[in-house]
């Protein structure tokens, strides 16, 4: 089976010389689910800061569902990200918050306002649709950024500008046709 994620021979050397990621190659398949462990400060986020592309590699390539997506900033990527500190707009409701990306990416208004009640039922929040994150709990913080991650990664497959797909089915199939 081919791999959806390849991370080819990748290095990332901070300003000042911190050597964050050294000569890392690894392949994930479709379904699979990866598990990176190690100590603390040892390159996983900054790793995984790198598939998203919120950092580009000194070396080495990384290859999305067989394009090499190195050089592409993370809108261009199709792929999503839940941050460890979550990023929540503070300014933006619960809704808002779970909804941007759709937004973004060009689904309607209507459409993306049913996702997100659908993500709000899954992740128990409905009620809180219209709180600010300042007004959660850690935990429901946690489930409203796991729900933004999701939500677009499930519903757009990718956010080129050419790209219109928008079902589930198609988010292994696309190649920015
Ligand atoms: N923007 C940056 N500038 C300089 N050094 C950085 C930067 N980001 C990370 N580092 C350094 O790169 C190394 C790897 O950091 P990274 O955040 O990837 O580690 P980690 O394995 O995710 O750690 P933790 O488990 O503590 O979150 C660390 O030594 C860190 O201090």
């Amino acid at each position: 089976m081919a791999a959806i994620l390849e991370i080819q021979n990748v290095t990332k050397t901070f300003r000042g010389g911190v050597r964050a990621v050294d000569d890392v190659t690894l392949a994930v398949e479709e379904g699979e689910f990866l598990t990176i462990l190690g100590p603390s400060g040892c390159g996983k986020t900054t790793t995984l800061r790198m598939v998203g592309g919120f950092e580009f590699p000194d070396a080495g390539r990384i290859v999305l569902d067989g394009r090499d997506v190195t050089d592409l900033p993370p809108y261009r990527r199709p792929v999503n990200m839940m941050f460890q500190d979550f990023a929540l707009f503070p300014h933006l409701t619960v809704a808002q918050n779970i909804g941007y990306g759709l937004t973004i990416a060009g689904m309607k208004r209507r459409e993306a306002a049913r996702e997100v009640e659908e993500a709000l039922h899954t992740i128990e929040l409905l009620d809180k649709a219209d709180r600010r994150p300042a007004e959660l709990s850690i935990g429901q913080k946690q489930r409203v950024a796991l729900a933004r991650a999701l939500i677009r990664r499930r519903r757009s497959c990718c956010s080129t500008s050419r790209c219109r797909r928008s079902t589930p089915s198609s988010v292994n199939r696309c190649r920015w046709s």
